[in-house]
């Protein structure tokens, strides 16, 4: 019988030196989901702290730059731009450099070179091949824009072509499977810009010199490749140093914190805790003939037949949307952006709160001025952020920047301390020169009252910017928790919770209740079903690690957080999910008044 190309892959890996997987005494497996969705999961018991896999670092593929290229074209790209550039001259080319295969900072003195399994066995050690990791290769050789991604990576002649072969041919990111209408089921303003900001990522890719070797829809396979996939080693000046793609570590699934209290209960304070299983890390070479490696080691003792899970950060969940294609479960580290930056934050305030003519001008601009130094001395990143951004290209420099510039409000109600300190100044001045009278309720009785009502004022302006009421959203997220059984999200809990605290505190305000309407069924019916999975590894007994998989997948499915997983789930139902969560976030600021 054939093989796969996954077994290709983990032959390809056990004859590149790759550890804990392939092997007849492995304790870890890949699985493969109905779906297409693969994973990892241990066979036998794993302790804490033990090595699960360790793979060498030349197996790596990085966007590095190489030294004495700092000031080149390629250089100035965005790191995405770089990598996804470079998979793709490995996938149509098949001549991966010594940057690919021994990125400069990891080179190991002595490391054997790059194995292709079938050469291994038919002529022995391959020769690294040419320079085709280089920006220069993006110049050069014929077009492949008109092929698609799947004859790329079955054609690539590279060393590295079973690990091309298995890279997923869709990421399930909003950039390449949304629709129209999805993108404007997100209703969330910040999303939609920073989709707009992706999209302009991938055409500027195309359009760079070389560029146009490849079309449109390969350099967006190739972006949302490396966007979910890549891992950051540390950067000598913070920030994220080489990024790289990491066979086989990039199999493994995420799970991170998860808010463990009922929702709506202690906003301020949610019980947390942690799903991820195991955690990686660079390891130099030991000596003068070892070579860099990543290994990932269980954080816990991990049972046999649980699937191991890595946390790919502590990110709010534009991240997981955006480049992951799914949003994690109750995420304490969720955050809506409440305003662009602290200039934005400061008009808002004005606007609101000082009619003009309410301080004369020169006490005014002193109380503006008092704001921005006040919010400057709560910027404790700052420093840090200038180092980070002189050592990334202008483009990347950009978006870090206004990332760091936004005022947020994260899921447990903490909100950005720039504005604190802004408002705290305004107030004062505006309550000391009588301009409560003209600030009206919202001006409270103390500053921190004031900066509750404020953020809350504010929150509620956001929302009301979103087309659908959170209630109709709850109420169809509800009932496709009903049909799936996936009950990760509490969407049934939340939807008790808030339509009690919601019409309470609209029958309060006098306003209108807010009206679920009936659409929710539609596309709940939409759903996929939670799928069985199978086993890759060769090494493996495969009935018995095939039962302990379907153990811990039924586990998954019905213990709500356990294993975190989630895999193959909501599909359908994203845009509705993660705009949810910012109208969760944002009304228990708005009920927090
Ligand atoms: C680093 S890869 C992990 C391996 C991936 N499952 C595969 O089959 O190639 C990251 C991708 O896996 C999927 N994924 C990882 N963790 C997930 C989770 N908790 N829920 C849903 N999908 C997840 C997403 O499609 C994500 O873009």
């Amino acid at each position: 019988m054939r093989e796969s190309p996954l077994q290709s892959f983990l032959r390809w890996l056990l004859a590149n030196g790759v550890q804990g997987v392939g092997a007849s005494d492995s304790k870890i497996a890949l699985f493969e989901g109905k779906g297409g969705e693969r994973g990892v999961v241990s066979l036998q018991p794993i302790a804490a702290g033990e090595v699960a896999m360790r793979i060498p670092l030349r197996l790596a593929i990085t966007g590095q730059v190489e030294e004495g290229r700092e000031a080149s074209a390629e250089a100035q790209q965005p790191w995405s731009i770089r990598l996804a550039g470079r998979l793709l001259c490995m996938l149509s080319e098949g001549a991966p450099g010594p940057s690919a295969g021994t990125p400069g900072a990891y080179a190991a003195a002595g490391s054997a070179p790059l194995q292709c399994q079938a050469e291994k066995e038919e002529e022995g050690d391959v020769e690294e091949g040419a320079a085709a990791g280089d920006g220069e290769a993006l110049l050069c050789g014929p077009s492949v824009a008109g092929r698609s991604i799947a004859a790329l990576q079955a054609g690539s002649a590279s060393p590295w072509q079973p690990y091309l072969a298995v890279l997923p041919d869709c990421v399930p990111s909003p950039l390449t499977t949304f629709s129209w209408e999805d993108v404007q089921a997100i209703e969330y303003p910040p999303m939609r810009k920073t989709l707009d900001h992706a999209s302009w990522l991938a055409t500027s890719a195309a359009q760079q010199p070389g560029g146009s070797r490849f079309s449109r829809e390969q350099w967006e396979w190739a972006l949302s490749v490396v966007h979910s996939r890549t891992f950051g080693a540390p950067g000598p000046q913070g920030g994220v140093g080489v990024r790289m793609l990491v066979p086989l570590i990039d199999m493994l699934n995420h799970a991170g914190d998860y808010v463990t209290s009922p929702p709506g209960a202690a906003a301020d304070q949610p019980a947390l805790q942690a799903f991820d299983s195991v955690r990686w890390e660079l390891r130099a070479p030991a000596g003068p003939e070892g070579e860099w490696t990543m290994e990932v080691a269980a954080a816990r003792d991990i049972p046999a037949g649980q699937e191991l899970l890595l946390s790919y950060g502590e990110r709010a969940n534009d991240d997981f949307f955006l480049h992951y294609g799914f949003v994690p479960p109750r995420n304490p580290h969720d955050q809506v952006a409440l305003f662009t930056d602290i200039e934005s934050t400061i008009d808002w305030w004005l606007d609101r709160h000082l009619p003009p003519g309410a301080l004369p001008p020169q006490r005014l601009q002193a109380a503006i001025n008092a704001a921005y130094s006040a919010a400057e001395d709560e910027d404790g990143a700052a420093m840090a952020a200038a180092q980070v951004l002189a050592a990334v290209p202008a483009e990347e420099a950009e978006v870090i920047r206004a990332e760091l510039d936004t005022i947020k409000l994260s899921a447990g109600g903490m909100v950005d301390g720039r504005l604190l300190a802004a408002y705290r100044c305004l107030y004062e001045e505006a309550a000391a020169a009588g301009g409560r009278q003209h600030a009206g309720s919202e001006l409270g009785g103390s500053w921190g009252e004031h900066a509750r009502l404020a953020v809350g004022a504010r929150c509620r302006q956001i929302l009301d910017g979103m087309p659908t009421p959170l209630l109709e959203d709850l109420q169809r997220l509800a009932e496709w928790e009903r049909q799936t059984g996936d009950v990760q999200h509490c969407w049934e809990a939340a939807q008790r919770h808030y339509s009690g605290a919601v019409d309470a505190y609209e029958a309060q305000r006098g306003g209108l209740h807010e009206q679920p309407s009936s659409s929710g069924g539609e596309a709940a019916a939409a759903l996929p079903a939670a799928g069985g999975a199978q086993l890759l590894d060769a090494g493996a007994d495969a009935e018995f690690a095939q039962l302990l998989l379907a153990q811990a997948r039924q586990a998954q499915q019905t213990a709500a957080p356990a294993g975190g997983g989630a895999i193959g789930g909501g599909q359908p139902m994203l845009p509705l999910i993660f705009r949810s969560y910012k109208k969760l976030c944002l009304w228990d600021a708005v009920l927090a008044e």
